[in-house]
């Protein structure tokens, strides 16, 4: 393992930025291209300005490409990250960051010299020190209620002090508040505001007052 590659000091402040900017992250997977640019905009306008699109589907490129001309002001985050081919062509797309459910050595080190900043996924102790060498402080806890959830936070906090966490997986609005009263966590992901049936409607009006109810209710 090569370790000589550090995360810049400045990368840091840079995911706090898009993290720290809203109480939740939107995880979308988009299957239909005409639906990204309305309903990123309805999540954006109910004020969940950082999203994140995950690279499941076979548009989810394009979706990235316009969104960037269509939400210029929007935080916007490639997701399921697994390959180094998939981090550059997130870098073409012009994200804003990239996320990765689980984060190999390969793509740590790839993170630390990209232009485009990296929150890293990890589910245990051992893969954020692994992050830890190469300097990452900030993590995404995937999937997080089925690996240990809050009580697996508050066990982090102990030895990585100065590690911020953006959980994801299996977080709800019943349990979403339980995590952001951590002092380890940034923001959480989840999937819950953009449910499919409303998605199917092409609903963005229910979709934008969910994005609202939910900033009203967790958004502290
Ligand atoms: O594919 C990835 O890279 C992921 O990160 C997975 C997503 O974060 C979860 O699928 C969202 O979880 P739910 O809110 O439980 O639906």
């Amino acid at each position: 393992m090569t370790t000589d590659r550090q995360l810049p000091a400045t990368r840091t402040s840079e995911i706090d930025s898009i993290c720290y900017r809203v109480p939740l992250i939107p995880v979308l997977t988009i299957h239909n291209l005409e639906d990204a640019v309305p309903l990123c905009r309805a999540l954006y306008e109910g004020g969940l300005t950082t999203l994140e699109v995950t690279l499941r589907t076979d548009c989810a490129l394009q979706a990235l490409h316009r969104l960037r001309d269509a939400l210029p002001e929007a935080s916007i985050g490639a997701g399921t990250v697994i390959t180094l081919g998939q981090y550059r062509q997130a870098e073409e797309a012009g994200v804003d960051f990239v996320v990765t459910p689980g984060t190999t050595e390969q793509l740590y080190e790839y993170g630390t010299r990209s232009p485009v900043p990296l929150l890293p996924g990890i589910a245990t102790m051992t893969e954020a020190l692994t992050g830890w060498q190469y300097g990452y402080r900030r993590f995404k806890f995937f999937p997080a209620e089925a690996c240990g959830g809050v009580a697996a936070l508050k066990a982090f906090a102990g030895p990585l002090r100065d590690a911020q966490f953006c959980p994801t997986g299996g977080i709800t609005p019943d349990n979403a508040a339980n995590y952001l009263k951590l002092r380890n966590v940034m923001c959480v992901g989840g999937s819950w505001v953009m449910p499919a049936e409303l998605i199917e409607r092409a609903d963005w009006g229910a979709i934008r007052a969910l994005a609202e109810e939910t900033m009203r209710d967790i958004g502290g």
